[in-house]
């Protein structure tokens, strides 16, 4: 029904910014206008059979809706031809067609008009038109008084009230509200169940792609990179669509996810959530199931040293880690407050947590609750007022301190286990000589024998270190970013004194380079199983192919893979791509 042979779409845009019509004379005039051009479709082939409906997917400007309006006949090709047999109904920008000086009424006979209907063919349809709008008590207003969902809804109407041979669906479907897009869902689905109509639908929803099509493309800038059933394109989109990394590792994530492996499905699971605060709840349930806490530690969950600080303290007095907002208590926090009632609750408050969010905690313990409340403004500050009150409240430091640049990254994720396998102060550090005479002070009130020195750039340089640590405790640092340096030195380090072993751990906790916070909440739960976090960077291949063989290389101790991310992070091709690792023993 459409074969599109070989198109190539150059487009010309000016070079310098001209602000009016005169200046553009002018610099036409004299030849001083500038192009820039831009090849936004490069020798495109595509076959679409009669019957077919055809998914379009890619990222943003890669060239999807060019395409629709070559097939159209909007647009010319620079290059190569398309053939079409049969009339096309395009949904392409809807409401372009409109003069929203006029009325609805008036507009549906000139939209009717530019797509080659009869007047008396709108006649007999207006009312069909009107009602599936669902417009009748505003025909007579002007479209400009119109939202623009309704005026995708008139578009919509009148385009699909002829029985179209081919329909073009551009992104059409994300528009106007929920009850609307299944409406027009329901016709498009009439439309090729009742009449055949061959459909290709430009859209940005994968589920849409694997519910409605047979087949799809995957169009990246500007190339056809993929083309066939919808499910395997849809699905191979997920995966490595829009991402960076070596063509090496887009063959090997290409070839696992098209393996009939299965064994290491059973070996998967999530802990996914909409954002860290449902992650950190979904944690605490988890961890509450195994002990009654009677120390709890909340801290502002957007902001990593805060956490780290207060991971740091609640492994040192056996307590829990709650993460509250800034503007607002999460409810799981205030109930499970109210329904633990602990001895002790101390509050962690640095830079904006709202003053009714620290008085909602209080008020949900009850009124023999020892509470703390370490509220400043300095990092460094509060970093080691933490650590002076949980020496206070009877802690027992172990052998190691984790030093940090007032930035936490990756790194600190997977270190943060430590914090529950031995009382381990966490100190941020700066420039100031003062502050680092303090700082050498306070790993020696802690006996401290080792310290990791996490983040790049840290303040510390290694003189500084030298000089500060003399001959009582050696340092190591080790790199927040990127993430693969990150995971592979922290894991190393754990490793070498003996916490947990990436040789050795039965369980892995994955979580994600953005997201790396919700590390945070797994760090307790990872310490009880001797697991280990890994970070992995989802929008480049060559991180995620890593992961994949660090997987293989330790599928035969690994019995349990946890995906902790927002739901937008993991998804079903990266749990599939998991468990195909793990089968291969
Ligand atoms: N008329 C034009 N003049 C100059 N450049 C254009 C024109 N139309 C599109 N482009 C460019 O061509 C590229 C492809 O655009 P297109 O709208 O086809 O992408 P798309 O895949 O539909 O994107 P999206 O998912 O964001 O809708 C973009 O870089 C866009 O800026």
């Amino acid at each position: 029904m459409v074969q599109v042979s070989n198109v190539t779409m150059d487009f010309n845009s000016a070079s310098q910014q001209l602000n009016s019509l005169k200046e553009y004379l002018i610099a036409a005039a004299r030849r001083e206008l500038m192009f820039k051009r831009f090849r936004a479709l490069d020798n495109i082939s595509l076959d679409v059979q009669k019957g077919d409906v055809f998914g379009i997917l890619g990222t943003n400007g890669s060239g999807k809706s060019t395409l629709m309006k070559i097939i159209s006949g909007v647009l010319e090709p620079t290059e190569g031809s398309v053939a079409v047999r049969g009339n096309i109904a395009p949904l392409i920008e809807l409401g372009a067609g409109f003069d929203f000086e006029l009325t609805a009424r008036e507009n549906i006979f000139l939209n009717g008009a530019l797509l080659g209907y009869s007047k008396k063919f709108i006649q007999e349809h207006f009312d069909d038109i009107v009602d599936f709008a669902e417009i009748r008590d505003f025909l007579d207003a002007p479209l400009k008084n119109y939202s623009s969902g309704m005026v995708s809804r008139i578009a919509f109407a009148i385009a699909t009230v002829i029985v179209p041979d081919i329909l073009i669906v551009d992104e059409v479907l994300s528009v106007g509200d929920f009850m609307f897009r299944q409406k027009c869902e329901k016709r498009i689905q009439s439309l090729i169940r009742e009449h055949g109509t061959t459909v290709l639908i430009v859209t940005h929803s994968n589920e849409q792609i694997e519910r409605l099509c047979n087949k799809a493309a995957w169009i990246e800038k500007g190339h056809v990179r993929m083309v066939g059933d919808a499910k395997t394109v849809s699905r191979t989109y997920q995966a490595l669509g829009g991402r960076v990394g070596s063509p090496e590792s887009e063959a090997l994530i290409f070839e696992t996810l098209n393996s009939d492996q299965r064994q290491g499905a059973d070996k998967v699971e999530c802990v996914t959530g909409k954002d860290r605060f449902e992650i950190n709840s979904l944690c605490e349930v988890l961890l509450s199931k195994e002990r009654n806490y009677q120390t709890v530690v909340v801290a502002p969950g957007d902001d990593a040293p805060v956490v780290m600080s207060a991971l740091s303290i609640a492994g040192a007095l056996e307590g829990i880690c709650l993460m509250t907002k800034r503007g607002q208590l999460p409810s799981y926090v205030s109930a499970y407050l109210s329904r633990t009632q602990p001895n002790r609750l101390i509050i962690l408050s640095h830079a904006n947590v709202q003053e009714h969010v620290i008085e909602a905690l209080q008020d949900a313990v009850s009124p023999t609750t020892e509470i703390h409340l370490i509220d400043r403004d300095d990092l460094e500050q509060l970093s080691r007022a933490a650590f002076r009150l949980a020496t206070e409240l009877g802690a027992q430091w172990g052998r190691f301190a984790v030093l940090s640049a007032n930035r936490s990254g990756v790194a600190s994720a997977t270190v943060s286990p430590l914090f529950f396998l031995e009382p381990t102060p966490y100190l941020v550090c700066s420039f100031a000589d003062a502050s680092n005479n303090e700082l050498a002070g306070i790993l020696e009130e802690a006996r401290t024998e080792q310290v990791a020195v996490m983040g790049n750039p840290v303040p510390l340089s290694d003189k500084t270190l030298n000089k500060m640590g003399a001959q009582r405790w050696k340092w190591v640092r080790i790199p927040e970013q990127p993430c693969d340096k990150s995971n592979t030195e922290a894991l190393a380090w754990l490793g070498e004194e003996g916490l947990t072993t990436a040789s050795k751990a039965t369980t892995v906790y994955i979580i994600a380079n953005d997201d790396y916070a919700d590390g945070f909440s797994v760090a307790e739960l990872a310490a009880g199983v001797a697991a280990i976090i890994v970070a992995v960077d989802l929008k480049n291949l060559d991180s995620i192919v890593r992961l994949l063989s660090f997987l293989r290389s330790n599928t035969s101790h690994i019995e349990h893979a946890v995906l902790v991310g927002g739901t937008s992070s993991f998804n079903s091709v990266t749990k599939d791509l998991v468990a195909k690792a793990l089968s291969s023993s």
